[in-house]
Formats: structure tokens, sequence, C-alpha cells
């Protein structure tokens, strides 16, 4: 890949800060922690190590403390008792308000990380390095910060918006190829609620984007532009409602049956496979609902399947997946409440649907043999 100059994108939700997309930015770092900070805790998994230490290196040449934590992979990162292990790091070692915190890796780690900077005396600042394609475009952005409970996902957590964003997009080149692929589930999602300029891109390059990691500079030139597209969108949306308050909800497409897959799944499946086959669902329900067409309908699974998500599930879920869903953060009450589309970048909101097209919607869904949650190994 090539360096070519960063490109910014600004949110201003809280306060204003950047989102820097480029490669090798690491000296970036100390304008975006701001000014009075004296010590950063780096929050890693062990898959990142090399570059933890690296950032940790350069923090210390620059007159910095840094110390590093090191929290379990993936979803088994986001519970309490990893909260409980950072928090005892900070307070062992004096951190201060006037302290930050760097995450580095995937969702799971910028969402642990970004709440226990929500929570460490209230607020302190936190600076994300995100290294999956998934994180770049959406857990890293925004300020939604959060943890796992027993009885489900993201039940717990705070809207605290970071100091900044470095998506460096060198980290992608040892992505393995799968969690890229769960990464543009994400970034589809945004193309079908409010850039649709995001799926005609996809479908141009699907067949590359399948086969990740990059074989040329085109491929690396279609990934930056998707990067930037989604992190522009995600931007103007929590700029403009950082507490979900109503717009923000957008950004939850395909994720109320999402969730409940991944938490039947006990976290087995990768958040975006499973935000594909939540996607699929939502818009069959649109479409039963007659508030969506069939060729935006065939749109979702030609799209998914395309660059090898998965966009069914197993028939013999049905019950305990809408047991979990009535957890939906959109729930209010009894009701259940669902983004759905009724165009492209047409987002609406679907209330209580009647239980029958609830289960007719996801019979469109199911497979008779369980889904694969890995369609691109
Ligand atoms: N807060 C938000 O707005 C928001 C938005 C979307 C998703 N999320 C959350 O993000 C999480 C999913 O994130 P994810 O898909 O990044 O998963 P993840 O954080 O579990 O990372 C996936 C895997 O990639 C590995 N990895 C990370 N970077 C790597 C690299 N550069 N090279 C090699 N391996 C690397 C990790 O070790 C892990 O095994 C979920 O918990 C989801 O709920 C949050
Ligand atoms: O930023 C948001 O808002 C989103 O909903 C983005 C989602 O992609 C993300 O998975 C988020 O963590 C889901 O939030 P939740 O409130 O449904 O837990
Ligand atoms: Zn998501």
């Amino acid at each position: 890949m090539t360096d070519p100059q960063p490109s910014v994108v600004q949110v201003t939700a809280e306060r204003t800060y950047d989102v820097v997309i480029g490669s090798h930015l690491l000296g970036e770092l100390p304008r975006l922690l701001g000014t009075g900070v004296r010590k950063v805790l780096i929050v890693h998994t062990e898959a990142l190590e090399a570059s933890a230490t690296a950032v940790r290196e350069d923090l210390l040449a620059e007159g910095y403390e840094a110390l590093l934590a090191v929290i379990p992979d993936a979803e088994g990162a986001k519970s309490v008792d990893v909260v409980a292990f950072c928090w005892q790091i900070l307070g062992q070692s004096d951190f201060t308000r006037s302290d930050a915190i760097v995450s580095i890796g995937g969702g799971a780690t910028t969402d642990v990380a970004g709440f226990v900077a929500a929570t460490w005396l209230r607020g302190i600042t936190v600076v994300h390095i995100p290294t999956t394609l998934l994180a770049m475009v959406d857990a890293a952005v925004g300020g939604k910060t959060g943890i796992n409970t027993a009885e489900g996902k993201n039940l717990v957590g705070a809207f605290h918006s970071p100091g900044g964003v470095l998506c460096d997009l060198a980290a992608l080149e040892t992505l393995p190829r799968w969690d890229f692929v769960a990464g543009l589930a994400e970034i589809i999602k945004t193309g079908f609620i409010a850039d649709p300029a995001i799926l005609d891109l996809v479908e141009a390059n699907a067949a590359a984007l399948q086969a990740w990691p990059a074989a040329d500079e085109h491929l690396w030139s279609v990934v930056r532009e998707l990067v930037e597209r989604s992190v522009a969108v995600k931007a103007r949306v929590v700029s403009e409602d950082l507490k979900e308050a109503s717009l923000r909800e957008i950004l939850n497409y395909g994720h109320t049956l999402a969730h409940a897959i991944e938490q039947v799944e006990r976290y087995s499946w990768r958040h975006g496979a499973a935000v594909a086959v939540g996607m699929v669902f939502a818009a069959e329900l649109a479409r039963l609902a007659g508030r969506l067409d069939d060729e935006v309908v065939d749109r979702h699974r030609s799209i998914l399947t395309s660059v090898g998500l998965p966009v069914t599930y197993r028939g013999d879920r049905w019950e305990q997946l809408l047991a979990v869903m009535r957890r939906d953060k959109k729930s209010r009450g009894d009701l259940l409440r669902f983004v759905v589309l009724e165009d492209l970048a047409k987002p609406a909101r679907l209330e209580g649907p009647d239980p029958t097209l609830l289960a007719a919607a996801y019979a469109e869904i199911s497979a008779d043999a369980p889904t694969s949650r890995a369609v691109a190994l």
C-alpha cells in the first residue's frame, strides 16, 4: 500500500474530535491526546502486542508515562471483570482526570476501553486506534461504549466521545479474511441506510474484497473510500444525535436480530456476520409489511452473499431469539421496535409488529441446517 495523505473527518458530539484515516499515523497520537496528559494506559489484546509495544515506545519517547493492559480477545473482553481489571491498574497507578487511555484493537477492545474511560473518575480521555475494518468504520467512532452481561449484549454502557480516532489502514494487512469480511457487513449497512454509492462500490469489487488481503493498489483505494464514506455517515449521524434520542437508531439497522443471534451462539459468531443476517430479516419484515420493494430486499441477499456473508439462520431458534430481542435497547415496554427501510437511504421504524409478521419474516431467512457462521472461510 502506498502512503497517501491522511484524510480527516470531524465529529462534533460532546466535543469536536478528528477521525484520521490514512496509514502510519502514530505521529498524530499526541495531538489527539490533547494537552496536559502525562500517563497513558494502552489497552490491547495479545494479538496486537507488537503494535501496542510500538505505541508505548513512541509515547515514552515523547515523554509520557505509558503502561500496557492486556485484555482477552474478542467478546471475552466485554465483561465487568475485564473492566474491573482495568480500573485496578488505573487505581494502582494513580491515574487522574488529566491522564488518558489508548485502545488498540477491534471493536470489542474499543468498546471496553471506551467504557473504562467513561467510568474512571466519571470520564477521562480515550483515543482509539482501531485495527479491524469494523472498528474503523463503526465501533471506534461515535462514543457508544459497552460491555455484555449474562442477560445480553451491550446491556451496560455509556456514551463517551473519544478525544480522537486513528484509522491506520496498514493495520488491515494482517487482518484475517473472515474478520475483514465481517467488517464489510457494517459498511453495507451504511450503504443501505444512508449512502448507496457504498453498495455500488462493494458490488463492483465483491470478488476482490472477499479474497482479502488486497492484491493490488486499486483494492486499497476502494477500501479507503469505503472507510471514508462510512465514517462520514457515522460522523454526521452521531454529531446530530449522540445519545440515540432518534436519528442514531438508524445505525442499529439489522442489529435487533443480530444481537440475539450473537447471544444464542454464545458469541462464537462475529458481530458483522450476525448483522448480515439481521439486515435480511429487517428487509423481509419491511417487505411483508408492504413498505419495501422486492428489488431492495433481493439486493440485500445478493450483495451480502457476494462478499461471503451469511443471509440465513437456523429455523429452530425463533422462540429463543424472540425472548432475547425483547431486551433490545430500542424496545419500549412490551413494544418491539425495528429499524426498517422504505427504500435505499430511507430508514424508518416499525413499531410493535404483529407476531405473525415477525414469524413470517423469520421463515424467509430460516435454514433447515445450522448456518455456518463463516461462509467466506
Ligand atoms: N460501539 C459501537 O458503536 C460499535 C459499533 C459496531 C460494533 N461494535 C462492537 O464491536 C465488536 C466487534 O468488533 P470486531 O469485528 O472488530 O471484532 P473483535 O474486536 O472481536 O476483533 C476481531 C478479531 O480480530 C483480531 N484482530 C484485530 N485487529 C487485528 C489485526 N490488525 N490483525 C490481525 N488480527 C486482528 C482480534 O484479535 C479478534 O480476534 C462487537 O463487540 C460489537 O458489538 C461496537
Ligand atoms: O453506533 C451506533 O449507535 C450503533 O448502533 C452501531 C452498531 O453497529 C453497534 O453494533 C452498536 O454497538 C450497537 O449498539 P446497541 O445500542 O444496539 O448495543
Ligand atoms: Zn454493529
